[in-house]
């Protein structure tokens, strides 16, 4: 009997929880998920700041300055970012002022270099409109005590960019899962070996690899294993260190089909044998001492998609995102999709924006062994349960391949 996918993955993500916390450098920090929300000790910026290289004065003294009507004013000071000014500016005085450095006392305004002429001292101003808003306010970003970045937050660009900004040399993150990734079968040898008759090149390993990194964990690489449930069952104990187990290979009802059996010889409980989609079919779910153990299918293309459905949310709720599915979205079939479906089935695909809504077309090669369409594949086309061939134009949902993280 299959399971049904929700309800294999309900028991998944039933089964695990957000992995501890660590401390890490702000520069091993990106794409790490926050643990605590960080607070902000001060204002930012710290100080009132010009936004210009030019000449900080008092905006009302200048509001009609044009270059047939110019106001005149004697330069008291000059300031570059880094420095603090030294003289304050009174009615008729200007301080000459770069990007980024703090503004006097007493100016109100910043008026930009290529509206000014400096001879000896005095600063002709040629246009002096708007001055009063070339300045950057002290907090106008961030005051002092607010709660700027939240814990769960996805550690991307700007927000390790912010944590510099506030100081935070150190920060505390949730633990990457450890996946241990097992391939099993006779056929398979190293991706950097020559092939021989009857042997294939290990290519899961690798993929289920990226994508265990893409989902946030830390791929712990195991020796590849032969069709031979006590290798099988030997290797999977030696994973069992880390936190989750995969193996690909042998998870259908074949006579090398081993990895049923290697459960039993390690008293690992079986959760499920078989989810209810396409590709994808033969996968099984076990647990021991609560830790999670997942034989995927052995073909890559299976193994990718029950990777997707099964492992990747479980890995996203470890590493503590507050969202764990990717974006969905409803597309139009741009070509016919001619087999009918009985188990829901998933279908690399591509789509693209245009007037009329999204379109949407399923890969030309979509078999259980290939890989070409996962290659360029930006979506998954989600066909539901008895379903028959779609003709173009009919309404789908798709799963965008891509994070969700800035989506939702
Ligand atoms: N009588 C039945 N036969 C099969 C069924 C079924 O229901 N009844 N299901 C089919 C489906 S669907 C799939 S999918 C496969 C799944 O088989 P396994 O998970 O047991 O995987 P293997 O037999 O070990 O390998 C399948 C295929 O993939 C190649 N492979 C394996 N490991 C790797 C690797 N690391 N890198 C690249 N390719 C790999 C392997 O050589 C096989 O060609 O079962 C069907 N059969
Ligand atoms: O279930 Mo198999 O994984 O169709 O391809």
């Amino acid at each position: 009997m299959s399971e049904k996918l929700e309800v294999a993955q309900a028991r998944l993500l039933n089964l695990v929880q957000c992995m501890p916390k660590e401390t890490v450098g702000l520069s091993e920090s990106w794409r790490r998920i926050l643990a605590e929300t960080v607070l902000s000790d001060m204002d930012f910026p710290p100080f009132d700041r010009s936004p210009l290289d030019g000449y900080a004065l008092i905006a009302k003294e200048v509001t009609d300055a044009l270059s047939d009507n110019p106001v005149i004013l004697r330069q008291v000071d000059y300031v570059c970012a880094g420095d603090t000014p030294h003289n304050n500016i009174t009615p008729g005085t200007a301080c000459r002022i770069m990007t980024g450095a703090p503004l006097p006392l007493g100016a109100t305004g910043v008026v930009r270099i290529e509206d000014t002429i400096s001879d000896g001292g005095m600063i002709t101003i040629l246009d002096g409109r708007g001055t009063e808003k070339n300045i950057c306010f002290k907090g106008e970003e961030i005051v002092s005590g607010e709660e700027v970045i939240p814990a769960g937050t996805m550690i991307n660009a700007g927000v390790i960019g912010m944590l510099a900004v506030l100081g935070k040399a150190h920060i505390c993150v949730f633990r990457k899962p450890q996946v241990a990734i097992i391939a099993t079968g006779s056929e398979i040898i190293p991706a950097d070996l020559r092939l021989t008759p009857g042997k294939i090149r290990n290519s899961n390993s690798y993929m289920i690899g990226a994508q265990v990194m893409d989902a946030g964990g830390e791929s712990v690489f195991m020796s590849n294993v032969q069709d031979d449930a006590d290798e099988i069952a030997h290797m999977l104990e030696q994973a069992s260190a880390c936190d989750i187990v995969i193996t690909t290979g042998g998870a259908s009802v074949g006579d090398c089909d081993l990895i049923g059996e290697a459960y039993k010889k390690l008293g690992i409980e079986l959760l499920f044998g078989r989810v209810s989609i396409k590709p994808g079919m033969p996968v099984m779910a076990g647990q021991r001492n609560g830790k999670l153990y997942l034989g995927l299918s052995g073909n890559p293309a299976s193994a990718a998609i029950s990777f997707e459905q099964l492992a990747r949310p479980v890995l996203m709720k470890m590493c503590g995102h507050k969202t764990w599915w990717r974006p969905r979205i409803k597309a139009i079939l741009a070509i016919p999709f001619n087999k009918s479906t009985k188990a829901k089935r998933f279908v690399w695909s591509r789509c693209w924006q245009t007037d009329n809504g999204i379109l949407v077309e399923p890969l030309h090669l979509q078999s259980n062994g290939m890989l070409k369409s996962a290659m360029v594949a930006n979506s998954l086309i989600v066909i539901p349960e008895n379903t028959p061939p779609l003709p173009r134009g009919s309404k789908v949902e798709a799963i965008l391949l891509v994070n969700a993280y800035n989506w939702v």
